[in-house]
């Protein structure tokens, strides 16, 4: 769904919901409600940014360098990593983190909730392009609640006759007051692959995650909730999930971000990814008729 008008007919909400083209081409809803903003972009689904009216700086990140073109990755926001996660395991030629976040999805509702929370359904739009990377029936769906806590749930619809593997993360980037100045809590004695400088050592967490260097991580079968505790904004994100058996937290550090191009001088300070996914050992098998749920809530509350 790309012509505006007839999205804003269909879609809009008066007020609320109102599409819009953004330099570079791309179609991104704008939400609007008495709990705060978000913007959701429709290629990848991609929810670029959060900021609810109780905090003073947004909780989801989004560069100020991000490059907004068709067919690339936007950097910061909601990417949808699906359906695998990281390089795809056999054929290094493919996108790493699968197609779902550099294709068009579109709007299937929206409405407006009794508590003023918006809620927007998308669905991944079927193209050759994604059938020729990954041949299998399926549906695809987000479904995103815009209220005093954001809510993400990627849907996944096994509509074939076989068993499908995926691998996915909902690869969120938290807006933090400083890399150096944040713990998480919620991964204490977790098993985790240690991808940074890329290796794949096996690791065990010991206490809160403190970075101090590139950090590029995936804690296996970890289903609990996870806060990032921000020293410098006074504040702590929760990071609540189900359906989801890996977390990871990456980091680029400097030297990786400004190789990346899309992070600015100090972009890579004021974020922190903390993804729900299910990746490595913890990929998800749907047999035919099958449907799997990765839910997250994301909150912030004020330090005591
Ligand atoms: O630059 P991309 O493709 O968005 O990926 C960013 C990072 O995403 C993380 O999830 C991966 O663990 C990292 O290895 C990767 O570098």
């Amino acid at each position: 769904m790309t012509d505006l008008s007839a999205a804003n007919a269909r879609f809009g909400l008066s007020g609320r919901i109102r599409f819009k083209e953004i330099p570079g081409g791309l179609v991104v809803m704008e939400v609007s409600n008495i709990h705060g903003n978000a913007a959701i972009a429709m290629q990848g689904g991609h929810v670029m940014s959060w900021h609810p009216k109780s905090q003073v700086e947004p909780v989801v990140w989004l560069s100020r360098f991000a490059k907004f073109a068709p067919g690339k990755s936007i950097r910061g926001g909601v990417p949808v990593c699906w359906p695998w996660f990281g390089p795809h395991p056999a054929d290094p030629a493919l996108p790493a983190h699968g197609f779902a976040r550099t294709v068009p999805w579109e709007v299937t509702a929206t409405r407006e909730l009794e508590n003023g929370a918006s809620e927007i359904a998308l669905a991944l739009t079927e193209t050759g392009q994604a059938r020729a990377m990954w041949p299998h029936r399926v549906g695809v769906s987000l479904r995103v609640t815009v209220g005093a806590t954001l809510e993400i749930a990627l849907i996944t619809q096994n509509r074939d006759d076989h068993d499908l593997v995926i691998g996915e993360a909902l690869h969120t980037y938290f807006q933090i007051g400083d890399i150096g100045d944040i713990r998480i809590r919620g991964l204490e004695g977790c098993e985790y692959l240690d991808k940074a400088g890329g290796g794949s050592a096996r690791r065990r967490q010991d206490g809160p995650v403190v970075l101090s260097a590139e950090t590029d991580r995936i804690y296996l079968n970890t289903e609990a909730e996870c806060v990032i505790e921000d020293a410098r904004l006074q504040r702590r994100i929760r990071v609540a999930k189900s359906g989801s058996r890996s977390t990871v937290v990456w980091n680029p550090w400097t030297a990786k971000a400004d190789k990346m191009g899309d992070f600015g001088p100090d972009g890579w300070r004021r974020m922190v990814c903390v993804e729900s996914a299910n990746a490595a050992e913890n990929l998800v098998t749907l047999v035919p008729g099958a449907e799997h749920r990765l839910w997250v809530r994301y909150a912030a509350e004020a330090l005591p």
